[in-house]
């Protein structure tokens, strides 16, 4: 589904990603770790679009998207998450979810003098969807919270939630374990589960908790000095000896996230 080919992101002479080539499959959920300053969060950045590379090629379902800006690879059905921005933590969560979906009527003056209607109609559809959506994250409790009061855990799922309400159809996600309590944390994996399964979202998840990534991931893909080191199963992955390696390269602290202990 998404192919990256030997992308490259320098910043000055530094080479955060030097020559990453690597393939997610549809339909799966992929694990992508390795030790901090590996270049997993550059990778992600310019595939979303949020970066540009500096040499490369990313291609979704065969297409070129190298280079695309955020908001036309969210037209593609490509997302990435990002925290709820400040300015937003004043409004609700459903509101949050309402404000996701872009071109409404409403947005035009036109529109708002002369289709009422048909916004009082659309702004219904988005408040069932938001519904919806908060419904099946089980999080239905605090749509009428706002975002600046609820937990780490509840805007991580909420963060999820607004992917929800465009149709998409790859999704990554950048430690969304960081921070979050056990009992979120399996409610976070479970919504990721069910997304794939019941909706058939892929998606690409950046976590340092093994144990997360154990229970969601297949494959895992290990990155270091900016490229693809390893890619299988997280059993193969904890066996690989390159991969010990370049854990015990960047110190303990890394090599016992590897092995799942708390770091
Ligand atoms: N805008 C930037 N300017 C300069 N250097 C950067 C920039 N962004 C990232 N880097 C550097 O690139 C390297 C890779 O960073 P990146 O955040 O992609 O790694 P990572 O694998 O996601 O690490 P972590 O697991 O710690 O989040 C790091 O050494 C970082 O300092």
């Amino acid at each position: 589904m998404i192919v990256v080919e030997d992308l490259h992101k320098h910043f000055g002479g530094f080479h955060a990603v030097d020559g990453a080539s690597l393939e997610i499959a549809k339909g799966s959920i992929t694990g992508l770790i390795g030790p901090n300053g590996a270049g997993k969060t550059t990778l992600f950045n310019v595939v979303a679009g949020v970066l540009p590379p500096t040499s490369g090629r990313v291609l979704m379902d065969g297409e070129d998207i190298t280079g695309l800006p955020p908001h036309e690879l969210f037209h593609k059905g490509l997302l990435r998450t990002f925290q709820i921005a400040h300015e937003f933590s004043s409004m609700t969560c459903r509101e949050n979810l309402m404000m996701v979906p872009g071109n409404q009527s409403g947005e035009t003056l036109w529109n708002t003098w002369f289709g009422r209607k048909r916004i009082a109609d659309e702004e219904r559809a988005l408040r069932a969807k938001a519904d919806e959506v908060l419904e099946f994250l089980t999080i239905s409790h605090i749509a009428d919270l706002k975002a600046g009061e609820i937990s780490g855990g509840q805007k991580k799922l909420l963060e999820l939630g607004r992917t929800m309400m465009v149709d998409a159809k790859i999704v990554f996600l950048d430690e969304v374990g960081a921070g979050v309590n056990r009992t979120l944390l399996y409610t976070i994996a479970d919504a990721i589960k069910r997304l794939n399964e019941e909706r058939g979202y892929t998606f690409v998840v950046i976590e340092h908790d093994m144990e997360f990534i154990g229970r969601l991931c297949d494959p895992v893909i290990v990155m270091a000095e900016g490229k693809k080191l390893a890619e299988g199963t997280l059993d193969e992955i904890k066996a690989n000896d390159q991969v010990i390696e370049a854990y015990l390269g960047t110190g303990l602290k890394n090599k016992d996230k590897l092995q799942g202990a708390d770091a």
